[in-house]
């Protein structure tokens, strides 16, 4: 029978040095009008791991394009998983049940306390679970929506799964899951990403598909420094900060990054380069990852006030609607690199930031989604 496929897009990454993009950011205007939110990266990586535990064919829809998910098709591929898709957002994949246990005897469930409610390792414990004989207790589980995503995803493969978003999570492993139909969740950091691009530029646009309950913490800070936040239908959000004088600007806040439902420190980066631009003094103390700071020095061109001292930073606000100036600097990972882009769109003049790929690895379409926001950006690539 003719596939209604395509032939596969997926190529391995490239093994010739291809110099990096740029991207040029004509900075200091407001932005308006409406973003659409991908499939949700962190998501999408493990899902597609977890249909090498299934039998059968998966077919998994609003998939994000992006470097990383490209490259997680790459290592299936390479594990013996046909992957094929129409549009990028819509795979399917034959993982042809390719998970096995080498010792002759398979796994079997056990009883399990994290020492840190790692998102990475309870992923990894649910999806060895749902393959092992017999019941398995995960203590001290992560919690973030993503466990949610992919403990559904395993449902609908056939497993018995119970507690995701509880720091308790019970499987009932079963020796065979099949592959299923399933559509990854919107991305929340991109959701979040684009809720403070609208307060750095002072602008009002709206943001479709938002889950409030995934981002209190951001909208509860937004909120308190006086962004105006409507929901305009069950998942479309509108957010303004448009002041009308100088007194009425953006007030700055503290954050400290935690496990879900805290500050997710996925955020913290561009949070940071929003408070360089909000009136008063702002804590900023990252708890997660242990180096997550290295968009300080970055965000120090662009005039951003900010004294760091280890994995907390002072950020001392200006209180201007456009404080920053354009500047030459470099994205050195995925989540540092955007807080460099949102401060390009909100200084006066000319941005040039190189490394772009670490950003799209996490950002599907950016500046097409940006340009669609009115912003003046371009992609160079030498
Ligand atoms: C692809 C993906 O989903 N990435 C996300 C995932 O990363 P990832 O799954 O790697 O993050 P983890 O939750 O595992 O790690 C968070 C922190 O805990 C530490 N740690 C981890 C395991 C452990 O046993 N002991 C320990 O101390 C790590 O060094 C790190 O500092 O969750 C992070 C925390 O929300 C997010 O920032 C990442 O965007
Ligand atoms: C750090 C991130 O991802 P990864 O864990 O894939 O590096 C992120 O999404 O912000």
């Amino acid at each position: 029978m003719a596939s209604k496929f395509n032939p596969p897009q997926f190529l391995p990454p490239p093994t010739t040095l291809i110099a990096d993009p740029e991207l040029i950011v004509n900075g200091g205007s407001p932005l308006s009008g409406h973003v659409t939110i991908s499939g949700s990266k962190n998501s999408a990586l493990p899902i597609l791991a977890a249909t090498l535990c299934c039998s059968g064919s998966s077919n998994l829809k609003n998939v994000p394009c992006l470097s990383d998910t490209k490259t997680m098709v790459s290592i299936l591929q390479s594990l013996g998983a046909q992957v094929m898709s129409d549009q990028f957002s819509v795979m399917a994949l034959d993982g042809k049940g390719q998970a096995r246990v080498s010792n002759g005897k398979g796994l079997t469930g056990v009883s399990f306390r994290l020492e840190y409610p790692s998102v990475g390792g309870t992923e990894t414990l649910m999806m060895a679970a749902c393959m092992a004989e017999g019941k398995t207790v995960i203590s001290n589980a992560a919690q973030e929506p993503e466990i949610i995503d992919l403990a559904a995803f395993l449902t609908n493969c056939g497993a018995v799964v119970e507690g995701a978003g509880t720091d308790t999570l019970l499987i009932s492993g079963r020796r065979k899951l099949y592959g299923s139909e399933y559509s990854i969740m919107p991305d929340r950091i991109e959701a979040g990403t684009y809720m403070l691009a609208a307060p750095i530029t002072r602008s009002c646009i709206s943001i479709l598909p938002v889950s409030h309950s995934n981002l209190t913490c951001l909208v509860n800070k937004l909120s308190s420094a006086g962004c105006k936040l409507l929901q305009l239908s069950d998942d479309t959000l509108e957010l303004s900060a448009v002041p009308r004088t100088i007194e009425d600007d953006l007030r700055g806040f503290s954050i400290k990054t935690n496990p879900f439902p805290g500050f997710p420190t996925d955020l913290q980066p561009l949070t940071m380069a929003l408070l360089s631009t909000c009136k008063g003094i702002s804590v900023v103390e990252e708890f997660v990852f242990e180096n997550r700071m290295s968009h300080v020095a970055e965000l120090q061109k662009f005039g951003a006030k900010i004294q760091r001292c280890g994995s907390t930073a002072m950020v001392y606000g200006k209180g201007n609607a456009s404080p920053f100036r354009g500047s030459q600097v470099i994205a050195t990972d995925l989540r540092g690199g955007m807080s460099l882009v949102l401060a390009g769109l909100a200084a006066e003049g000319i941005t040039e930031i190189s490394e772009i790929s670490h950003v799209d690895r996490g950002y599907e379409s950016l500046e097409m989604k940006l340009q669609g926001l009115g912003a003046n950006v371009i992609r160079m690539t030498s």
